[in-house]
């Protein structure tokens, strides 16, 4: 039976518990009927595979992605092949184009959009969806269709094109793209802003709130109410901060009370909502929305699909919608990739209507470098916008090569680590030097162990320096140790193993106390110095997944857990009531979306691994501010440039589907 196979993966740990649980609950309910045994097999095999690609990311299963008869990717893994060819057999020859035929008769699988949660599974567009997942991306696709068709009220033109040439004053003849993006957002009450690191996502959202605000005070209307979000903490904290820093460079010739009018502090979107857990109601829903004229979502390729179906519930029609971050990104850690799946109507260019009111506002046309077809395209491209310049790097910036080189899937960009002097890399040895001959037990992974702790201690020198000094809880004590500890952080790909960060903060803490520099009894208590993350929301405290915060002592011996407020200042709480948590000497790439640090440290372990892909290593890249340092082998590097994730989303597809006349 195909659900012994199944048991047989999970024991090998090919498949999750919950893959396996999830198969079993279909096959007790296929009980009652006597389908004919393949097709009984097939509908658990579907079970276990849709969970299993659900929790890796992807919100349903195309057919097609089988054609070539793997499954749980186990072709790649000698051992388990033989189950492999057992479930191939138990398939007796079905083909993937015929699954969805062939379950037609499934009682526990619905079709199209007959929602019911007595169905677990259902086919949507010819694709797979475990049934949350399914409704999520419908419901998603269907707010979204509607938005983009909806146009905004716009204040008279010429007058608006005034406006805008005060923001953005003409420096030459190359088409500015944060103009046509404020442009491309004023006409719509939904617009994504993508652009990579630097190329000005915030000033062009802050000119583009003021535009709005101005033209409410052309109206005489109130100001709007404008609600500010990020996924994480410490991503609200730098909008806050970034958005601070592009109001003070605003031309002095912009009417300050406009200024006024554009919020400094942006919150979490857990928090905005009101999400206390995962199985309460959020307080803000379709039947209580959230009472803002708009909403600017920063770092939206961190949202999965679940979250952003109950934001876009949270909203009423009239609030505009404004999502902002980088489409090359790590999508989030649950599944979904809505901002991904949204930025692929660029290649479609926008529509000839609306380059000629691009024209209109910002002088600059647009048909020239428009190639696609624009006749004929999706409402959703008129409300997306690509910054492609970079102003925080210059052309010779390492970080910015290296990111593009990434981003391009380039098999040489190793190269730019010997020509550029932002960047550093650490290849591991892989055999043992040719002049130790004594050592004949030579160990890869302890020697690369020993390359990254070695520089490790260096790093984290200062700090640790800073914390042997710290004797009060004051703004200028605290502002000393954090800048201390945020010059420098290390990332890993991966959370488990030798080189995941739960081993390598063993290792590194344990490292630093016998070097003399941190002093704790226990690694897993709180001790002074320590950097912990937190790793749950707690509205209660205000602290939130993924924030980070030093554990401190003073001279009289009283412990607080502190962190920056966002605002330039720092607030502490006690080590009790600090939510769970874990060491942060080294963090997960997936953990620092949205931080940036001065030089920023990956460490690859010594052999690929699925989740190293061309998207983790561009986040890692693109959190470097001045300076990137890798520990690789240059083979496994090669082969994560070369591995872009694939994540099933039926959201492209469906939103083609409602956009048909
Ligand atoms: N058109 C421009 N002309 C000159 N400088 C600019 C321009 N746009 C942005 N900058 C500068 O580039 C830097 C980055 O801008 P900004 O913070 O808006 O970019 P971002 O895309 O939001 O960055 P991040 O990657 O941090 O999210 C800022 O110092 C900003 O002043």
């Amino acid at each position: 039976m195909m659900l012994t196979i199944l048991q047989q993966l999970q024991q090998a740990g090919a498949i999750s518990r919950l893959d396996y649980q999830f198969a079993a609950l279909i096959a007790e309910k296929q009980q009652p009927y006597a389908y004919p045994q393949p097709i009984a097999d097939l509908a658990v095999l579907l079970a276990a595979l849709s969970s299993y690609h659900s929790q890796n990311g992807s919100t349903c299963l195309s057919p097609t992605d089988f054609e070539h008869g793997d499954f749980f990717d186990l072709a790649m893994q000698t051992e388990l092949r033989p189950l492999l060819q057992q479930i191939q057999q138990h398939l007796n020859g079905i083909a993937p184009n015929q699954w969805q035929y062939l379950l037609q008769e499934q009682q526990h699988i619905a079709f199209g959009e007959q929602f019911e949660p007595a169905r677990p599974l259902l086919w949507l567009n010819g694709l797979l969806y475990l049934y949350r997942n399914g409704v999520d991306e419908q419901q998603v696709a269907q707010q979204l269709s509607q938005r983009s068709s909806q146009r905004a009220a716009l204040f008279e033109l010429p007058r608006l094109a005034a406006f805008l040439a005060q923001l953005f004053p003409a420096t030459d003849s190359q088409i500015d793209w944060q103009k046509i993006a404020v442009a491309t957002a004023l006409r719509h009450n939904f617009s994504v802003i993508s652009g990579g690191p630097g190329t000005g996502k915030t000033r062009t959202v802050c000119n583009l709130l003021l535009t709005l605000q101005w033209q409410q005070q052309q109206w005489q209307a109130e100001p709007l109410n404008i609600a500010l979000v990020a996924p994480t903490g410490k991503a609200a904290a730098r909008l806050s901060e970034s958005i601070g820093n592009s109001l003070a460079q605003l031309p002095s010739t912009i009417d300050h009370r406009l200024k006024q009018q554009i919020p400094l502090q942006a919150q979490t979107l857990h928090r905005l909502l009101g999400i206390q857990s995962e199985r309460r109601q959020a307080r803000y829903h379709q039947a209580n929305p959230l009472p803002f004229d708009l909403l600017l979502l920063d770092e939206a390729s961190m949202i999965d699909l679940n979250l952003f179906t109950q934001l876009l519930n949270a909203l009423s029609p009239h609030t505009r919608l404004i999502l902002l971050g980088d489409k090359d990104q790590l999508a989030s850690v649950e599944s979904g990739a809505v901002m991904a799946q949204l930025c692929q109507f660029l290649a479609q260019g926008y529509s000839r209507q609306h380059c000629a009111y691009l024209e209109q506002v910002t002088g600059q046309n647009l048909d020239t470098i428009q190639h696609e077809s624009v006749e004929h395209g999706h409402p959703i491209r008129d409300c997306l916008c690509f910054l492609r310049k970079s102003y925080r790097f210059d052309q010779n910036s390492g970080i910015k090569v290296l990111a593009e080189s990434v981003n391009l899937g380039r098999f040489d960009s190793w190269q730019w680590f010997a020509q550029k002097s932002d960047l550093t890399c650490y290849p591991y040895p892989l055999e043992q030097p040719a002049n130790t001959v004594e050592n004949r037990t030579f160990n890869p992974t302890l020697n690369a162990l020993e390359l990254i702790l070695k520089h490790a201690v260096n790093w984290y020198a200062d700090y640790l320096q800073a914390v042997h000094q710290f004797d009060d809880f004051s703004h200028e004590s605290l502002k000393t140790v954090f800048t201390a500890f945020n010059k420098v952080r290390l990332l890993s790909g991966l959370r488990s193993g030798e080189f995941g960060v739960e081993q390598l903060n063993m290792a590194l803490s344990e490292r630093l106390r016998q070097k003399g520099l941190l002093n704790f009894r226990q690694r897993h208590e709180g001790y002074h110095g320590k950097p912990i993350m937190v790793l749950q929301n707690d509205n209660a405290v205000a602290l939130y997944n993924g924030d980070i915060g030093l554990f401190l002592t003073d001279k009289q011996g009283n412990s607080r857990v502190c962190f920056e407020d966002g605002k330039g200042g720092f607030r502490d709480v006690s080590p009790s009531r600090v939510p769970p948590h874990e060491a942060a000497f080294v963090m997960t790439v997936h953990k620092s979306q949205g931080s940036e640090f001065a030089h920023t440290v990956l460490i690859l372990p010594l052999t690929a691994s699925p989740v190293l892909s061309r998207e983790l290593l561009y986040t890692a890249i693109t959190r470097a501010k001045t300076h990137f340092s890798l520990f690789a082998t240059q083979r496994v590097w090669q082969s994560a440039v070369q591995k872009p994730i694939l994540r099933r989303s039926g959201l492209y597809g469906l939103l083609n589907l409602m956009s048909r006349p």
